[in-house]
């Protein structure tokens, strides 16, 4: 059996995030990925330029479409940009019966534009996340989630315990943030064991897409039945190979190399 992954996310026409880093993320990983697009952004590595979104309609047709005839084993939510989406997309979820669910809380793209209107958090935390399997947060991210300031190790651990009260079964709080110079370190936490995954920073401005990335990897991995443990520690290895090995594309914050991993690095670390 094939195995098939889903992305509800917007397009970024740049090619290094969103649903193009989603698509080629699935495409290494040998997963078959089918799309959902919430929203169009005109977007290069300079910054967003521009913000489309998709009606309810068109998003939960395109739901329909795919649930009708392929049964993704495992899906993945990045920029949702509205309630309404948000709200839209849980019911698709539940009417479904989809599982491995990632929820990736894309808010602020890398330039600063907002893909997550400010009233939509809250149903992303009361309606989406509670169907997730695992949520990928960054730093930031984390700290709007929980209203709490993450500086120490510390207030990661205790961040996640309040991320995993929102009902999502598994958090990964991402370091890509985090001021450490040297390593570039992500906290999982599933309710019973801390799990730190660590990596070497790379000092690079070429990382445009690295959130999507990493979540598209582990959706990739729990779409071949994979845990989730495991499959975050692919995709980590998979955003560290795609930093590492630069493509140095655009002027502004360049794209990862979504085939470093199948080129230099098979394994997990
Ligand atoms: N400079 C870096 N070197 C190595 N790994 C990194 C670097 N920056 C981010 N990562 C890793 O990339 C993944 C994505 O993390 P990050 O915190 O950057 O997500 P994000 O903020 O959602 O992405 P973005 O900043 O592109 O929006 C994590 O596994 C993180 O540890
Ligand atoms: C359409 C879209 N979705 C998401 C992001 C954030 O990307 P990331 O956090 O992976 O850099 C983006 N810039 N554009």
């Amino acid at each position: 059996m094939i195995p098939k992954a889903l992305t509800i996310a917007g397009s970024d026409s740049g090619g290094g995030a969103g649903i193009q880093a989603d698509l080629k993320t699935f495409q290494e990983l040998n997963v078959f990925g089918m799309s959902a697009i919430t929203a169009l952004t005109a977007q290069n590595t300079r910054g967003v330029q521009g913000v489309f979104p998709a009606s309810n309609e068109c998003v939960r047709q395109q739901l329909d479409s795919i649930a009708e005839d392929l049964k993704p084993q495992a899906i993945k939510t990045g920029m949702l940009y509205r309630s309404s989406i948000i709200q839209t997309v849980a019911e698709k979820i539940k009417t479904y019966g989809w599982s491995n669910v990632v929820v990736d809380p894309v808010m602020i793209a890398k330039g600063g534009a907002s893909l997550l209107q400010k009233e939509a958090i809250e149903t992303l935390k009361t309606n989406l996340i509670p169907l997730s399997t695992v949520i990928t947060p960054n730093i930031p991210e984390a700290e709007v989630l929980t209203g709490m300031k993450i500086k120490s190790n510390a207030d990661r651990k205790q961040a996640a315990e309040m991320l995993l009260v929102l009902g999502c079964r598994s958090v990964v709080i991402k370091g890509g943030h985090h001021e450490d110079n040297l390593e570039a370190i992500d906290l999982f936490f599933d309710g019973n064991d801390f799990v730190w995954l660590r990596g070497q920073r790379i000092q690079t401005r070429n990382t445009h897409g690295t959130g999507c990335t990493f979540s598209a990897a582990i959706t990739a991995e729990l779409a071949k039945g994979e845990n989730v443990l495991n499959a975050i520690r692919t995709a980590k290895s998979f955003i560290q190979a795609a930093i590492e090995h630069e493509l140095n594309i655009g002027s502004g914050h360049g794209p990862t190399n979504h085939w470093a991993f199948q080129t230099y690095r098979m394994g997990r670390p």
